[in-house]
């Protein structure tokens, strides 16, 4: 349970209903234009010039809020701790902004009042000092940056749940798991507070989970979502009292959190005053049904989005279902409520377990993702960020991606250039993706097996009608098989045909790109097969990675190494 000091402290500081910057396109925003107030400790005035210095403007310390007049626009202003405290109740709203910043270093936690009464806390370490960190605080509480702004132009989007019960074991990892990630969610109800007598608190205190997210902060550069999940809804948070979410979720809004998780349980008068007072940050409406009874198509679905839209800038809804027939179920819902509410709120909606993990790659705003080092996972049926790319480009979601990264690993394109290549599939739609890729790297002559080409990807496409035209043709640098499973082997005489043995003397390079695209138990072993007859061999796990890869370098921008997402996707669909 929370403490009773900090129970005593719900208050509801007025701000306004949101700010007016937002970053339009590059441009930042002008942002809040109050005068900036910095509440600072015993010893740490110079957190009020470091303040200034990141908002380019002078700064000057006064004896109370009293002393603060509109003659100070344009100047930053610090106030002692001890001083704020006699008049921060009746400071003019309209011309301050109040910033507690606080220092654990010094102790924690901080004046439970001051944290109360202020819009804003910034909880900073006295080493290291990020600077970095304070920069971000400042620029999104005031309005000057908004990330969500980017983020809804996206194609799609992904956040991963972390489930640590205590971050600092996550620091070290952090850049790892958050590849692929737009946005990183603290669990705040998986938190685990160790207490002095060696037990856990039932509920983290306010003082533990600020520690806990200024930490995270200090280490990432993506958004924090802040979810306090109840334990109806596979989560830790008692359901007794909904103050005391609103706590939580408030004193989240002032730490800076991008996203506040708000579930949409809470009594209504709670979540219109989140997000009346949420400021800059983004209200995430949630549902999640358990019981196994929702159904996408019902006007309990529909009243369900429109109840969480009234207080949502987001709205996401996860169900548990019963058959694969309700991901279509949810892909038409999802379709028109796209359709019915051009202007947002986005959607994120996912059904839950093994059945539902077609919905997770289909989703695209803000799906929740895993990964193998964490833990555990958030909800059943969690996928990571390489199982969701290499199902999407498994179902041609992601073309161009798989052969174009091979490429360019061990051969440049021009490697492919006006070479013969052999596809393998037992369907047009499968190989369609692994055409489109091998022409987008200037492959001559395709030859195909097991399906015909038809319309506009034929041209240049070829069947193989037997195995005397095999014989005829040409060395070819590529196979690649879109084989299911339990068919890969069917490429194995090919690649022992053409093996590498036939190469001409001068090691011009014949046969030598091979990709088998099959996930799941097989008969014998194509990739070895392959590699006893002079072929580079790529599996679906390296094809994954690679997409990964590019997928991370077009979607996100970030270069990942290739050797490390491969170390990092961990486990296969199967
Ligand atoms: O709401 C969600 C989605 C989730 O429940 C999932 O199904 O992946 C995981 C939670 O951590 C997150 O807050």
């Amino acid at each position: 349970m929370a403490t009773k000091q900090q129970q005593q402290s719900a208050p509801t500081p007025a701000r306004p209903k949101s700010t007016n910057g937002v970053i339009n396109g590059t441009k930042a925003g002008e942002g809040d234009s109050r005068i900036v107030v910095i509440i600072y400790g015993q010893g740490q005035e110079k957190i009020v010039s470091v303040f200034a210095s990141v908002l380019g403007k002078p700064y000057r310390l006064a004896s109370g809020f009293s002393a603060v007049g509109a003659e100070d626009h344009g100047t930053v202003i610090g106030v002692a701790a001890a001083d704020a405290e006699v008049d921060i109740a009746t400071r003019n709203k309209a011309l301050v902004v109040a910033i507690n910043s606080h220092c654990v270093n010094l102790g924690m936690p901080p004046d439970v009042r001051l944290s109360a009464a202020s819009d804003y806390e910034f909880l900073y370490t006295e080493q290291p000092f990020f600077r970095r960190d304070l920069a971000r605080f400042i620029a999104f509480t005031l309005g000057q940056i908004s990330h969500h702004e980017a983020l809804i132009t996206k194609p799609r989007t992904y956040f991963i749940s972390t489930t640590f019960p205590d971050v600092r074991t996550a620091l070290s990892n952090l850049d790892i798991l958050s590849v692929g990630s737009d946005a990183v969610e603290i669990r705040v109800d998986l938190l685990k507070e160790p207490l002095p007598d060696g037990t856990f608190s039932s509920v983290p205190s306010l003082s533990y989970v600020g520690e806990q997210v200024m930490l995270l902060r200090q280490r990432t550069e993506l958004p924090i979502i802040f979810t306090t999940r109840c334990t109806r809804e596979n989560g830790r948070f008692p359901m007794d009292n909904p103050e005391l979410y609103y706590e939580y979720l408030y004193r989240a809004i002032q730490w800076g959190c991008e996203y506040i998780d708000v579930e949409l349980w809470l009594p209504e008068d709670i979540r219109r005053r989140l997000f009346e007072q949420r400021g800059s940050s983004r209200i995430i409406s949630a549902f999640h049904d358990f019981s196994g009874t929702f159904k996408w198509p019902s006007p309990q679905a529909q009243s369900i989005f429109e109840e969480s839209r009234k207080y949502g800038d987001i709205v996401k809804m996860i169900t548990i279902i019963n058959s694969m027939s309700e991901n279509y179920e949810l892909e038409y819902f999802r379709s028109q409520i796209k359709l019915n509410n051009p202007d947002g709120p986005p959607l994120s909606a996912v059904n839950m377990g093994q059945l539902g993990q077609l919905s997770r790659a289909l989703n695209t705003f803000f799906s929740p993702i895993t990964h193998p080092l964490l833990p555990i996972v958030a909800a059943p049926g969690q996928m990571s960020a390489a199982e969701i790319n290499g199902a999407l480009s498994t179902m041609g979601q992601l073309p161009k991606k798989n052969i174009y990264a091979v490429g360019s690993f061990h051969f440049a394109p021009s490697a492919y250039k006006d070479r013969a290549a052999i596809i393998l599939s037992n369907s047009g739609e499968n190989a369609a993706s692994v055409i489109f890729a091998l022409r987008s790297l200037n492959i001559g002559k395709i030859y195909t097996v097991g399906f015909k080409a038809l319309g506009p990807l034929a041209s240049g496409v070829e069947p193989f009608t037997s195995i005397e035209s095999v014989q005829r043709v040409d060395q070819p640098f590529a196979i690649i098989s879109a084989l299911p499973p339990e068919k890969s082997h069917l490429v194995q005489p090919l690649l022992r045909h053409f093996s590498n043995g036939k190469e001409g003397q001068n090691g011009a390079g014949l046969g030598k790109v091979f990709v088998d695209l099959s996930n799941g138990p097989k008969k014998g072993d194509p990739i070895k097969v392959a590699e006893q007859s002079g072929w580079t061999a790529y599996g679906v796990a390296d094809t994954s990675a690679f997409t990964t890869v590019e997928t991370l370098r077009l979607l996100v921008g970030q270069n990942v190494p290739y050797s490390f997402v491969r170390l990092a996707s961990g486990r296969g669909l199967y």
